[in-house]
């Protein structure tokens, strides 16, 4: 990825082959077409009557900007900093769980493209592959962990501490999943990703987990992990606890309301995402992107802000980053590339995003990500979805 605005950065997809879904209709359509409706429904799908899902694209919707010209926009440093690195894109790999689903490679094919890039990747606890597996297949990418808080402490524990053995950077405790949403497509298809063992990866290695089962059948492991993943009774005092036990940043992910953003900050937390989880737990929540400036506000540049939930393209990327957030993390649109061409097909989605989001700074008549935040952006409310 180089920072030069190419003149037309599109005429790189426009190639003799079939072409790669360019846009996330696109490319929702194509991997509808390819996948079983089982993981299909899983990834595509919002809690409830998805409202937040919804929400979330909307958000985007309701911002126009008001571009300025005639300031030389010819190099476009896309370039951000955080917890001490320079990488070249505001762009994250959210934490999304058993990527074994879509691709035999699962975790493993998403972080090499990671690495390849340089965008930081955010492991899930549940993940096919193990972090230990991850960390050696990218030994050079940014990894951090995502953590889901176990029922039995001693499990969070050590899986917080192999991270950090295995060089991951920080740790994102999940904190809007403390039981499962309210997913009406996955009874609708009777699907159960965690029921066809793509969870296995970081449980079926931890010791603590595994001496925790009382045999080694499949469905003790099943068991095993529905007793441990949701933990209802989290709170700041795990999240102060989760601090003297780690020597890693802690970045907590969920967070909507500026209150949390300033509890998080009491606390001693190192950065937070603005998140609904894709509008896959609590549906008629905030859309993500509508939460993020009274959060801007609070936080005011004490740590790093990351958003997620409908970045779907480069533009969605630049309205986020305007409004004050410092990364943008993607996640049904990498596992979609996941699941069209592995690899390839992750750096692809990934490349796009990026490609779309560097001319649209420029076609903003900003040169620089930090310069978006003085762009005139125009709120419109009461925009459809369309
Ligand atoms: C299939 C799938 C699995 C996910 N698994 C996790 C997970 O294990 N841990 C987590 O914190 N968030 C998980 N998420 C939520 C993502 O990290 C992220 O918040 C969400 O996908 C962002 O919304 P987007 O898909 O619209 O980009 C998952 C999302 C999807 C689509
Ligand atoms: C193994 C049980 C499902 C864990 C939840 C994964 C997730 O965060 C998501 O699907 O969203």
């Amino acid at each position: 990825m180089t920072n030069t605005t190419d003149g037309d950065l599109l005429l790189k997809n426009i190639t003799a082959q079939a072409p790669f879904p360019i846009c996330f209709a696109d490319l929702e359509k194509t991997v509808a077409e390819k996948i079983a409706a089982g993981p299909f429904g899983y990834i595509r799908s919002g809690a409830g009557g998805e409202q937040t899902l919804h929400n979330n694209r909307a958000a985007f919707k309701k911002y126009s900007i008001v571009p300025r010209f005639l300031n030389d926009v010819s190099n476009v440093d896309t370039s951000i900093h955080l917890f001490g690195k320079t990488y070249p894109t505001p762009l994250l790999f959210a934490p999304v769980g058993m990527n074994g689903m879509v691709h035999d490679e699962g975790e493993l094919a998403v972080v090499r493209a990671a690495q390849h890039l340089n965008i930081p990747y955010i492991q899930s606890t549940v993940s096919t592959y193990a972090l230990e597996e991850v960390a050696e297949a990218a030994p050079t990418a940014t990894k951090w962990f995502q953590l889901y808080w176990s029922t039995n402490e001693a499990i969070a524990y050590s899986m917080a501490a192999r991270a950090e053995a295995a060089g991951f950077e920080a740790i994102v405790l999940t904190i809007d999943t403390v039981m499962l949403g309210w997913r009406e497509e996955d009874v609708r298809n009777q699907f159960s990703p965690l029921k066809l063992g793509y969870a296995k990866g970081n449980y079926m290695n931890d010791p603590v987990f595994t001496a925790s089962l009382p045999d080694d059948s499949f469905e003790s492991y099943v068991q095993g992990v529905l007793q441990n993943v949701f933990h209802p009774t989290l709170n700041w005092e795990h999240v102060r606890e989760l601090k003297r036990r780690t020597n890693l940043p802690i970045l907590l992910k969920g967070i909507l309301h500026a209150e949390d953003a300033r509890l998080a900050i009491d606390n001693g937390i190192d950065g937070i995402i603005v998140s609904n989880h894709g509008g896959r737990q609590l549906d008629g929540v905030i859309g993500s992107l509508d939460a993020l400036p009274a959060i801007v506000e609070t936080v005011n540049g004490q740590i790093p802000i990351i958003l997620d939930s409908g970045v779907y393209r480069g533009m969605d990327a630049l309205k986020a980053l305007a409004l004050g957030a410092d990364a943008v993390a993607i996640g049904r649109p990498f596992v979609y590339g996941l699941a069209l061409n592995g690899q390839q097909g992750v750096e692809k989605v990934m490349t796009n995003l990026y490609d779309e989001l560097k001319v649209s700074i420029a076609l903003a008549g900003v040169t620089s990500v930090k310069g978006l935040r003085n762009i005139t952006l125009v709120k419109i409310d009461g925009t459809e979805d369309k």
